[in-house]
């Protein structure tokens, strides 16, 4: 079967620093492109796929530094990558939007190889990846690009992980919480949205108020990738 391409911004090992998996050496495979439109997104610049960014392969893996450069890769040229390159055993896809694109070949190739996959993504598209995948839907609502969180990747969330400024997100996910039909235990996290000490305040609160895990994005406080 043809391996189709997916337009990759960048290629990085790191610990993940979000969620449940907090703390887990992984590879992260970021992929370009995203029309959510969160104010406050820490990687704006993979928005935009524009030709005019598009580089060469090689350019990408192990680059460091936000770009809105991408390349082509496929299942394939990742899974050499890794086995040559890295040691983690656990593989994220983010973005970027990563499930504007379907990823079952690409989360198939790695599991067959004897990796974890994780996804990382706004519940706004539906999520095509393999069974085995592990999926962190961190919900966006009411964002510019006007798109709306679909039940099918509330209910295929291994974790829903939500970013909270202010008790309207809190309000926003309890709403979101009361209209699943179905994977209704799911594992909730919180996220202050850019460390702010007001939302980490309300994080905490709420997370002992509902039994729900506080996700810090740790890779920030120890500054690294
Ligand atoms: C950059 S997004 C890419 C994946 C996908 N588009 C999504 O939003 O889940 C990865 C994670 O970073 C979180 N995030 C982005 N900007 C953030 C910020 N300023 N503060 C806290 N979390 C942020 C998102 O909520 C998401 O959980
Ligand atoms: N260390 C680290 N952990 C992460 N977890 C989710 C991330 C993301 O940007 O999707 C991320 C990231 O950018 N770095
Ligand atoms: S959905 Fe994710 S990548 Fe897109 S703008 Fe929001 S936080 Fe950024
Ligand atoms: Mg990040």
């Amino acid at each position: 079967m043809a391996s189709f391409a997916l337009p990759v911004n960048e290629v990085f090992e790191t610990i993940q620093g979000e969620g449940f998996h907090t703390g887990v050496p992984a590879i992260f495979v970021r992929l370009q492109g995203c029309d959510v439109g969160c104010s406050w997104c820490d990687t704006k610049h993979t928005w935009q796929v524009l030709d005019s960014d598009k580089v060469e392969p090689e350019l990408i893996i192990g680059a460091s530094g936000d770009t809105a450069r991408w390349a082509h890769l496929t299942a394939v040229q990742l899974l050499e990558q890794f086995q040559t390159l890295y040691k983690a055993k656990h593989v994220v896809i983010t973005g970027g939007e990563p499930c504007m694109y379907d990823l079952t070949e690409l989360s198939n190739t790695l599991i067959e190889a004897g990796y974890s996959v994780q996804i990382e993504t706004s519940g706004t598209y539906p999520v095509k990846v393999a069974n085995k995948a592990w999926v962190t839907v961190s919900p966006k609502v009411e964002m510019k690009g006007g798109k709306v969180v679909i039940e099918q990747a509330l209910h295929r969330a291994n974790e829903i992980k939500h970013p909270v400024a202010r008790e309207r997100d809190l309000t926003n996910l309890k709403n979101l919480l009361a209209g699943m039909t179905k994977n209704l235990d799911v594992l909730v996290c919180l996220q202050p949205i850019s460390q702010q000490q007001r939302a980490t305040d309300l994080c905490i609160e709420t997370c002992i108020e509902n039994n729900w895990r506080l996700s810090l994005q740790t890779h920030k406080f120890i500054g690294i990738e």
